[in-house]
């Protein structure tokens, strides 16, 4: 397996290039959101400078050129994800959009009162209100499964929760708060195996590791493009095309009907049925930019090197006295939320910001789970393709400082 040429990396990355009060920035916030390598900002640039123009009803040349664009992007990213055909691949905002899509495209449809919608203790509110909302407009039940203490999501937690009740089962395939990774082929197995439908939220997955549609088995697959180095207001519902064919339409207005009269419209086949009113032109371009970028590295030794700062930063947080990391499933994503005894999280985040370095601090969308650990916010460091050991001791260093000063 080769290994990732990390400085090579970070020369792609324009903005990592900087002080921060004085100090180089380490930026740990890619659960958060991502930084944009050159070729992705290149790629955004272009398209407004040579050739943007509104997409697919256009007959001059620009507007053809920025449709081969838009549409190409779209096949790059079903190619990403090994999707059987790049029609099932729909652009949203992002991975809010996408469930809100399944919920009231879906939901509305096929989901009927008195059915439930399992969701998960790890989940991101952004995989709990939507299912709350639809709840309160179509009397739905919504059933939690449980994780464990150190964060594991056992399967067994949630499949024998799976019963000829449970309409859908949503669930994420890494957890933003505290990196534990899903075991989705089992739960999708067993979910399968009683009929029921399986959306992911898949938004912390495709920056870190290989996301194979057909391989999870899976329904519905959400993703945003910031987290993945690619733009915000751009993101994807990939859906299984024999779902997403006979789901009614999510938004009503141009580009998503054949025809309009005043009696009624007839609506297009997905993607386009989904995609109402002008596209996010040049961000989903932006998008394909990142996919393509991303595809030039080696996603496992990416993986790889993820993982041993993972490694690197859980060893030498666990040496700081008072600090207490909150998560340790095994497997797990580069994320490492933790408290201090000493000290609260908005602290924390404050100082070791003072020192050049970017975590989030807060409940991460996860208050049920931060709850759950009896927490209203942790420190949450998160990893990317570009980070190095020498920004872990950066982190670590700080929060002996912070250790000295609130000890
Ligand atoms: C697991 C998960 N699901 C859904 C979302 C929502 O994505 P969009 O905001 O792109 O629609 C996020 C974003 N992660 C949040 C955003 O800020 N900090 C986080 O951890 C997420 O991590």
């Amino acid at each position: 397996r080769n290994t990732l040429d990390v400085e090579r990396v970070r020369a792609d990355f324009p903005i990592l290039h900087q002080e921060i009060y004085g100090k180089p920035l380490a930026y740990l916030d890619n659960a958060a959101s991502s930084q944009k390598p050159r070729p992705v900002i290149n790629a955004m640039t272009e398209a407004m400078e040579s050739y943007y123009a509104n997409v697919h009803r256009g007959v001059h040349r620009l507007s053809q050129v920025s449709t081969d664009h838009y549409e190409g992007a779209r096949e790059t990213i079903a190619r990403f994800i090994n999707a059987p055909k790049s029609d099932e691949v729909i652009f949203t905002r992002g991975a809010t959009e996408a469930i809100n899509l399944v919920a009231s495209s879906y939901g509305r449809a096929f989901l009927k009162p008195g059915q439930e919608v399992l969701i998960t203790e790890l989940e991101h509110h952004a995989n709990i209100v939507p299912w709350q909302m639809l709840r309160d407009q179509l009397g739905i039940k919504l059933r939690v499964a449980p994780v464990d203490d150190d964060g594991t999501l056992r399967a067994e937690a949630v499949t024998e929760l799976i019963g000829e009740n449970t309409g859908l089962v949503a669930i994420a395939h890494i957890s933003n708060a505290l990196g534990t990774i899903v075991p989705l082929q089992e739960i999708t197995a067993a979910a399968h195996a009683k009929g029921v439908p399986v959306l992911v939220d898949g938004c912390q997955a495709p920056p870190h590791q290989k996301v194979d549609v057909q391989a999870l088995g899976v329904d519905f697959y959400a993703f945003s493009g910031h987290k993945m180095y690619g733009p915000t207001g751009i993101g994807v519902l990939w859906g299984r095309w024999d779902l997403l064919k006979k789901m009614p339409p999510y938004q009503g207005g141009g580009e998503m009907i054949y025809s309009v009269t005043f009696e009624k419209s007839t609506f297009k086949e997905p993607p386009h049925g989904f995609e109402a009113g002008t596209p996010a032109i040049v961000e989903a371009i932006g998008l394909g930019a990142a996919v393509d970028w991303l595809s030039g590295h080696d996603l496992d030794a990416v993986a790889a090197h993820e993982h041993k700062l993972l490694a690197y930063a859980t060893e030498r947080l666990s040496a700081i006295e008072g600090l207490n990391i909150i998560g340790r499933a095994e497997p797990k994503a580069a994320i490492v939320s933790f408290t201090m005894d000493q000290a609260h999280p908005h602290d924390i985040g404050t100082i070791v910001d003072r020192a050049g370095v970017a975590v989030r601090a807060g409940h991460h969308c996860a208050q049920p789970l931060m709850e759950r650990y009896g927490l209203s916010a942790t420190v949450r460091a998160s990893f990317g393709i570009y980070n190095t050991e020498q920004e872990v001791d950066q982190l670590a260093d700080a929060l002996q400082v912070v250790k000295e000063l609130f000890g």
